[in-house]
């Protein structure tokens, strides 16, 4: 019933917005039989959730040396750090649990205790945060934290958590990470800070759940959907890293605590206990005031979106694969097989004064939007990209072979780019005519020239390289917005 319902809004969507004629509708032309690919099975994971602990900081000590304090602090905890990286294309390979290694303890003859390691997790360039639980992670780093001095120690014991009022993540329409570093406060200051921060992540909630872009998971074991802070960051760039729990501080050592450490002990309620040890050189205790601060957690969902300024669509066999080879130094798998793609490529087309990015997207099909095939696994890759390049065989329909024609696999490609997101194909748009050496494949093409106007068409052979400097031309032109053509529906003439 709920499926029924769906399908009808998706219906209505539709007609009010393409006025879809009795043309305008998937092809009924049977799908030729592709073989499937034997490794189908090994979808892309593009969204996960995580689950991170830092590192506690580590115990103080409590120790004297002739009558003096000379327990060291305790090390800080590890954070758990993600870090933007191309060499991984998913999340198949993360882990999910994180853990950082606590801090060591602190000992006597003023010994700081070591500082625990970082747990530093790689991702995909693309990677967008959503927050379950825990505090919106406050700092992106561009230098390991293992560099931060092991020597310094706290003034007192602050339980130096990410504040979202104070030094928050946000990203921006251009994709960017900002960050403002949070700064120590006093308690009062925590107070009002705290009052602000559940204000803030009110709003910041409010704003992105309800903003277009808000995406829906259908990861079933997320029950907290509804509380999920939605984009609360996103790593873009090679190298970026981002620290989502941060470890805990070390607890004071007793050479800390003591204002004046050099002057002997005075015996107060709470040192009678180490009074028999304070002539002797060696004695170290632990005090419960001393304890590390915990690190902190946090459970995010990660989701990845390819950045490219331009992607490549086209049904299974199109050529896409092929093609992208041909324009950039990439190396895409090409098979004869459908879905020989199954995570999108990216290759760059390098111009003398430019440089641009080309996502070759996994094969769509007819019911993508609904999961269908790689399904959402490559329509989501399609919303960050600014520019679409139709890549459509010539030769589908020719010579007994049972696919359809280039006009009515436009229509299909458009209708499953709404269906997924209501204006997902509103984009400056081109059309790549491939396979033309196959032969007919030209009268294809003028036929193809003849119902589909206002966008351009290039003809293209990939896999011996013909036409491709025209393409890389127009391609330029587009994503410079020298040319602004849109493919829509109204634009094909499908009788
Ligand atoms: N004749 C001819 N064949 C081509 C051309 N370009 C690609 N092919 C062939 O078409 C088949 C599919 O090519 P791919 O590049 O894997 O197609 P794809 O669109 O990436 O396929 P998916 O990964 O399923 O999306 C391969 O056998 C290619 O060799 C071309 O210009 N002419």
């Amino acid at each position: 019933m709920k499926a029924f319902k769906h399908m009808e809004s998706f219906t209505q969507k539709c007609i009010s917005r393409w006025s879809i004629t009795h043309y305008a509708r998937y092809s009924d032309t049977p799908h030729k039989k592709s073989k499937l690919a034997p490794l189908q099975e090994r979808r892309m994971i593009d969204q996960c959730k995580i689950f991170a602990k830092a590192g506690d900081g580590g115990n103080g000590c409590f120790s004297f040396h002739k009558g003096r304090p000379d327990g060291g602090n305790g090390g800080r905890g590890g954070n758990v750090i993600l870090e933007c990286s191309p060499r991984v294309w998913d999340f198949s390979g993360l882990q999910r649990h994180l853990i950082a290694e606590k801090g060591g303890p602190g000992s006597s003859k003023k010994l700081i205790g070591s500082r625990g390691a970082d747990k530093v997790a790689r991702v995909p360039i693309g990677t967008v945060l959503h927050l379950i639980n825990g505090d919106i992670p406050s700092v992106v780093e561009t230098q390991s934290s293992t560099d931060v001095d092991p020597w310094e120690i706290p003034g007192e014991l602050v339980y130096d958590l990410p504040d979202p009022g104070i030094g928050s993540i946000s990203s921006d329409t251009s994709g960017e990470v900002k960050a403002i570093h949070s700064t120590g406060c006093s308690s009062s200051q925590a107070e009002e800070t705290n009052f602000e921060k559940s204000e803030k992540s009110t709003d910041v909630f409010s704003q992105l759940s309800t903003s277009k872009g808000a995406p829906e998971f259908d990861t079933k074991d997320i029950e907290e959907k509804q509380e999920i802070l939605y984009n609360v960051a996103e790593l873009t760039e090679e190298g970026q890293q981002i620290v989502i729990a941060r470890g805990g501080e070390g607890g004071l050592g007793n050479v800390s605590c003591s204002k004046d450490s050099r002057k002997p002990m005075t015996m107060k309620a709470g040192a009678c206990q180490h009074i028999s040890n304070l002539q002797d050189p060696d004695s170290v205790h632990s005090s419960p005031h001393a304890a590390g601060a915990p690190g902190s957690e946090i459970v995010l969902i990660l989701e990845l979106k390819s950045i490219a300024d331009v992607s490549f669509v086209g049904m299974p066999n199109a050529g896409k694969s092929t093609l992208l080879g041909a324009i950039s130094r990439a190396k895409p798998a090409v098979g004869d097989y459908a879905f020989t793609t199954l995570r999108p490529n990216l290759g760059n087309l390098n111009y003398d004064d430019l440089s641009i990015t080309v996502a070759d997207i996994p094969g769509l099909i007819k019911g993508a939007h609904q999961n269908r095939g790689l399904g959402h696994a490559f329509l989501r890759h399609i919303e960050r990209t600014k520019v679409l390049a139709y890549v459509v065989d010539l030769a589908a329909a020719l010579n007994g072979r049972k696919g359809i024609a280039p006009w009515e696999q436009l229509r299909d490609l458009i209708l499953e780019l709404e269906y997924h997101q209501d204006g997902l194909s509103n984009r400056p748009s081109l059309i790549i005519a491939n396979k033309i050496d196959e032969e007919g494949a030209d009268e294809v093409y003028k036929e193809l020239k003849r119902r589909v106007q206002g966008v351009p068409i290039f003809p293209v052979c990939a896999v011996l390289g013909e036409g491709i400097a025209d393409l890389k031309a127009g391609l330029k032109m587009l994503v410079n917005a020298e040319i602004s053509h849109k493919l829509c529906l109204d634009q094909i003439l499908l009788a």
